[in-house]
């Protein structure tokens, strides 16, 4: 009984909260009626206010700013139009859903306490005092993630505040309508994540700011530290814990953070579009999403064609027979190691003194400057001066020297010739320019010579644009030849790897294919860096780096090069490091890039994506401990089939009755090459999309797709495909068999033929099925 009237109380008080929404709603649109009428007259009449005289300088500069203003005026009512719209947007939401969370609390030293209503955005009465709702992201709204009904305080700019949190109620609202009500302990209620987890899978990540738990809430409001790293098992919510606190940034400071000045790195753009929508849902605009490869290639430019680590993950994973397939492992740890910075700073110190490479710059065939001339420039310069200021500087004497050529070079016959093929539009321009000149000048004999001057002057200078870009983009500089150097030295004290000469060979050797190696890309860019100056982002304020398992030492130490002034969030976990560049050791060399004070550090332990089962049968495989949330289903499956044509038979059967029950259904392969096949074999008997590096979203349905594609993202049912021993044999491949189970919520099936893969041997039979 005292349930029900509670229920309808609040029911309520959702109804009065709804009104007051609708109302709101009317008068913002009644508003943004005005200001579009506003926006559509200031620019119809744009023109009519702004007086136009461009007759002396002082007209001019009265005109100038009359456009400004009438521009400003625009931009101005456009910024407010476009602030109301978003307004609009958040009170929708809210109609449907106003909050999702109670808790109410009694300040130390007052006599009543107050309801807090949480939900995805604040609402306020129209004198702007009362909160109906409160924003999840408000300081107050922290009590409700880190406390149950008990002593409780929460930090505020001015302090902490303490007091007694004495109800804690969460709610499920939709269509206005109270759906579930529970009054909650300590941690935010299982039943509520009991409903969300157990819910199926969307081709788009959710926002989870209804049941953020206590230990990511510290992770999503954490503002001390320059870096705050974050391990986290597989399925704990570490990206979900960025996302949130990305939209958490941007509310903290609204004022001076803008979502352009956050940028994510993500393993992937199949990634890239699953996470999309978390902010827009929460109000908030997406920061700028990038992968490390897409940076790379835009550092590079497009005189590379650089691979890209998923084919580096092919190689290793598929190429086991090439005869350089050690020697390259080998390369790859050791090119992504700090010993490798460390390599190459030493080899640029001794390049202040001696040993750069230059390429001579040529003209018409000719050498303009040869390397040895601009070798003798660089190393006259004091040496105590930095290289890429000395490149500056030897750039800046070459350009001088290039003015002198270029007047020099007016006068040979060449120049004639070409003056001759000169477009009749370049003609007409230099005639009317020197018509001009004439009236002013009023001399009759003035015309032709000065007509000639003038376009062979045009002549030179337009042959010679290509020599002054080379000169200011300092491509007279061979990084490339410098880079190779490193590798001339077979013998290498800092590595003691005896392969170290036959890696120098085979870096050789695919330099000077056409296609740039991965493991190479960013040494070498830290290299040229080093030489011509870095091109640093300091306008980005908060980088974050999920999957962050996957950055050897080297790109860390890269990307914290880059941004200078920004924090870093970093996000991973270990055991799913499943890139041969990638090991324990590199949130360590993170982490010994920055002072210890500045370093903040949070483990997640408890997984919230799978089912009990699934943990249980996953962990075994790495031997690891996680705590998997209580959500219960089916053990895991493992099938074993006599051939492959019975594997493929099972598979469609088994792939149809999934189908039958959840929205997303991978089946996961090792490999791309792999993928492709099963996709072939599939096609014509089931409805199935392959999803490709380039893949950049994917829609509800079966889809086969390669193991390192599925980081970070989830399915309601995974199939591992082919889980044999020829295909997960080695220990080096444990973690990704472990990734591929994790990224299953409600359903795994193993699938093999022949011998069942040795990397399951630790798994105990209770642990699954057998089919
Ligand atoms: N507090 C929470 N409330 C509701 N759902 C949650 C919560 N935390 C995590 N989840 C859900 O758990 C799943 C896994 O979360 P997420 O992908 O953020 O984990 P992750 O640690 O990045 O995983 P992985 O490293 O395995 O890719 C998602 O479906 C997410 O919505």
């Amino acid at each position: 009984m005292e349930k029900q009237t509670d229920w309808h109380r609040e029911q309520k008080r959702v109804n009065q909260v709804v009104v007051q929404i609708q109302e709101r709603e009317k008068q913002l649109r009644q508003k943004l009626g005005t200001i579009k009428e506003d926006v559509i007259d200031i620019r119809k009449k744009f023109w009519d206010d702004v007086t136009v005289n461009f007759d002396n300088a002082e007209e001019a500069a009265e005109t100038f700013a009359s456009i400004k203003q009438q521009a400003e005026l625009m931009s101005e009512r456009e910024r407010s139009h476009r602030h109301d719209l978003n307004q609009l947007k958040n009170l929708h939401k809210l109609k449907y859903s106003p909050y999702f969370g109670r808790i109410d609390f009694l300040e130390e030293g007052e006599e009543d306490s107050e309801a807090i209503y949480i939900g995805i955005a604040s609402f306020v009465d129209k004198e702007g005092i009362n909160f109906y709702v409160y924003d999840w992201r408000a300081p107050i709204s922290s009590l409700y993630y880190d406390y149950g009904p008990g002593p409780g305080s929460y930090e505020t700019p001015s302090g902490t505040i303490s007091g007694e949190v004495e109800i804690k109620k969460q709610f499920i609202i939709k269509d206005s309508q109270i759906k579930h009500m529970f009054n909650t302990g300590i941690t935010i209620g299982d039943e509520l994540l009991q409903q969300v987890l157990g819910n199926e899978s969307d081709s788009q990540m959710k926002n989870i700011v209804a049941t953020i738990q206590k230990e990511q809430n510290q992770i999503i409001r954490n503002e001390r530290g320059r870096l705050l790293v974050v391990q986290g098992v597989a399925g704990s919510g570490k990206t979900s814990a960025a996302l949130q606190r990305v939209a958490y940034l941007l509310y903290r400071y609204r004022d001076t953070l803008l979502a352009d000045e956050i940028v994510l790195f993500s393993p992937n753009p199949l990634f890239n579009s699953y996470i999309s929508t978390v902010l827009p849902e929460l109000g908030e605009e997406n920061m700028q999403q990038t992968t490390f490869q897409a940076y790379l290639e835009h550092r590079l430019g497009e005189n590379w064609q650089l691979e890209d680590p998923f084919s580096q993950m092919e190689f290793v994973l598929i190429e086991k027979q090439d005869p350089s397939y050690l020697a390259r492992l080998e390369a790859i740890k050791i090119k992504s190691s700090l010993d490798y910075i460390h390599f190459i700073d030493s080899v640029i110190q001794s390049l202040q003194a001696e040993g750069l490479i230059f390429t001579d710059i040529v003209f018409r065939g000719n050498i303009l400057f040869s390397n040895e001339t601009i070798y003798q420039y660089f190393y006259e310069l004091d040496q105590t001066i930095s290289i890429p200021n000395r490149m500056n500087m030897v750039a800046d004497r070459l350009l001088k020297e290039v003015r002198s050529y270029e007047l020099e070079e007016r006068d040979k016959e060449w120049v004639d010739q070409e003056v001759d093929l000169l477009e009749d539009e370049v003609l007409l321009k230099i005639h009317q320019k020197v018509e001009k000149e004439k009236k002013k000048e009023s001399d009759d004999f003035y015309e032709y010579e000065r007509e000639q001057e003038l376009l062979r002057g045009l002549v030179v200078k337009r042959r010679l644009k290509k020599v002054r870009h080379i000169i200011n983009q300092l491509q007279f500089l061979d990084t490339t030849s410098i880079y190779l150097n490193l590798f001339q030295e077979k013998e290498n004290s800092l590595f003691s790897s005896e392969k170290w000469s036959e890696i120098c060979s085979l870096t050789i050797h695919q330099i000077n294919q056409s296609i740039f190696p991965y493991e190479d890309a960013t040494p070498y860019l830290y290299l040229k860096g080093k030489l011509e100056g870095f091109h640093v982002n300091t306008t980005i304020k908060h980088v974050f780096i999920d999957e962050a398992q996957d950055y050897s030492p080297f790109q860390f130490a890269f990307i914290k090069n880059m941004f200078p002034r920004a924090k870093m969030t970093v996000l991973g976990d270990f055991n799913q490091s499943i890139y041969p560049h990638s090991n324990n050791s590199s949130f360590p060399a993170l982490e010994s890039l920055y002072q210890r004070e500045d370093i903040e550090k949070y483990a997640l332990t408890q997984s919230y994506r799978s089912t009990r089962q699934i943990i249980d049968f996953a962990r075994h495989i790495l031997g690891t401990e996680i705590d998997p949330f209580n959500r219960n289903g089916e053990k895991p499956v493992l099938t074993k089939a006599a051939n492959w044509k019975e594997l493929n038979t099972q598979l469609i059967a088994r792939l149809m009755e999934l189908c039958t029950k959840f929205r997303t259904v991978a089946v996961i392969c090792k490999t791309a090459k792999e993928s492709k096949r099963v996709y072939t074999e599939l096609k014509d008997e089931l409805d199935v999309r392959l999803m490709k590096k380039d893949s950049t979203g994917y829609e509800s349905g079966i889809l086969i797709i390669p193991s390192y594609l599925a980081k970070g993202v989830e399915f309601d049912a995974v199939v591992l495909y082919n889980v044999s021993d020829l295909e997960y044999l080695h220990d080096s491949e444990r973690k990704l068999l472990y990734t591929i189970c994790t990224r299953a919520m409600h359903s795994l099936d193993l699938m093999y033929v022949n011998r069942l893969s040795p990397l399951l041997s630790e798994v105990p039979p209770v642990t699954y099925l057998k089919s």
